[in-house]
């Protein structure tokens, strides 16, 4: 795969025929990938260049996303969502293909990756600032910022394993929300914690959408698309089927499914 890095300015993203597979590894045997190729998989399982079988997820996809896009990605279960997600984020590497991007990528796909459960949640704060690159200068306050948006008080002394789910949750997004990126993307618009935490998170969120270059978000929820999105893409087996604006293609798929 062919990574190029863009200097210009603003958030920009380009996929170039990309292509992301995944390796089926139980299926070396001559006669089970016989059988596997002839499963009615809509050419989703196919053969790779080395011969090996696999799952294409996403299929000589392109397309081309500029600053102030809102990007509601739509399609079955399966379509290729979620690998395009993990495409943008760096986590899925396509086998051929070109990907620019330009600007820094906030997943907000999984929040609480990367925390550690023995470290309190004020180290953990730490060293997710320090790796974003914050200065001492700017640490501290950083720091009581994030601290402030759990509401979590003296717990954050105490090690993440000691939380409840829902605690470890407000963790993982006053984390992940702290910083406004240039592309960011969402598996599902978020909603977490109780009750009293629900209405600032949201606040918080639709704050963090609105600020950052690129939105991706994938949904089920034409709601959430139609209220958060400017463009629509509809994927369908790994590729492409329309890309316009949200009434147009949420009414040409839902024609389709029903
Ligand atoms: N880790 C994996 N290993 C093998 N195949 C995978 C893997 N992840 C996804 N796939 C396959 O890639 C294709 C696209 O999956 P993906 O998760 O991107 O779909 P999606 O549109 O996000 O679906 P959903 O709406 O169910 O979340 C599917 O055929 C799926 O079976």
């Amino acid at each position: 795969m062919d990574i190029k890095p863009d200097t210009d300015v603003g958030a920009h993203v380009s996929f170039e025929n990309v292509n992301v597979e995944f390796p089926i590894y139980s299926s070396h045997g001559r006669s089970l990938k016989r059988s596997m190729l002839q499963f009615t998989t809509a050419g989703r399982v196919g053969l790779s260049s080395d011969d090996r079988l696999v799952v294409r997820a996403l299929k000589s996809l392109s397309f081309e996303a500029k600053h102030g896009d809102r990007i509601g990605l739509i399609g079955r279960n399966g379509s290729g969502k979620s690998t395009l997600l993990r495409a943008l984020a760096g986590v899925y590497e396509p086998v051929s293909g070109l990907v620019r991007i330009r600007g820094r990528v906030q997943s907000l796909i999984d929040i609480n990756l990367g925390l550690d459960i023995e470290a309190s949640g004020y180290e953990n704060i730490r060293v997710r600032c320090l790796l974003r690159g914050v200065g001492k200068k700017q640490l501290e306050r950083r720091m009581e910022d994030i601290a402030e948006v759990t509401e979590l008080g003296e717990f954050l002394h105490m090690p993440v394993r000691t939380y409840s789910s829902g605690m470890v949750l407000r963790l993982g997004f006053a984390i992940s929300t702290s910083m406004v990126p240039d592309i960011l993307l969402m598996d599902e618009w978020i909603g977490v914690g109780d009750s009293t935490f629900v209405e600032k998170a949201q606040k918080r969120l639709r704050e963090m959408v609105g600020a950052s270059g690129i939105l991706f978000i994938a949904s089920h929820n034409a709601e959430i698309i139609e209220k958060t999105c400017n463009r629509v893409l509809w994927l369908d087996q790994g590729d492409i089927r329309m890309d316009g604006c949200p009434n147009e293609v949420l009414k040409a798929y839902g024609d389709c499914a029903s």
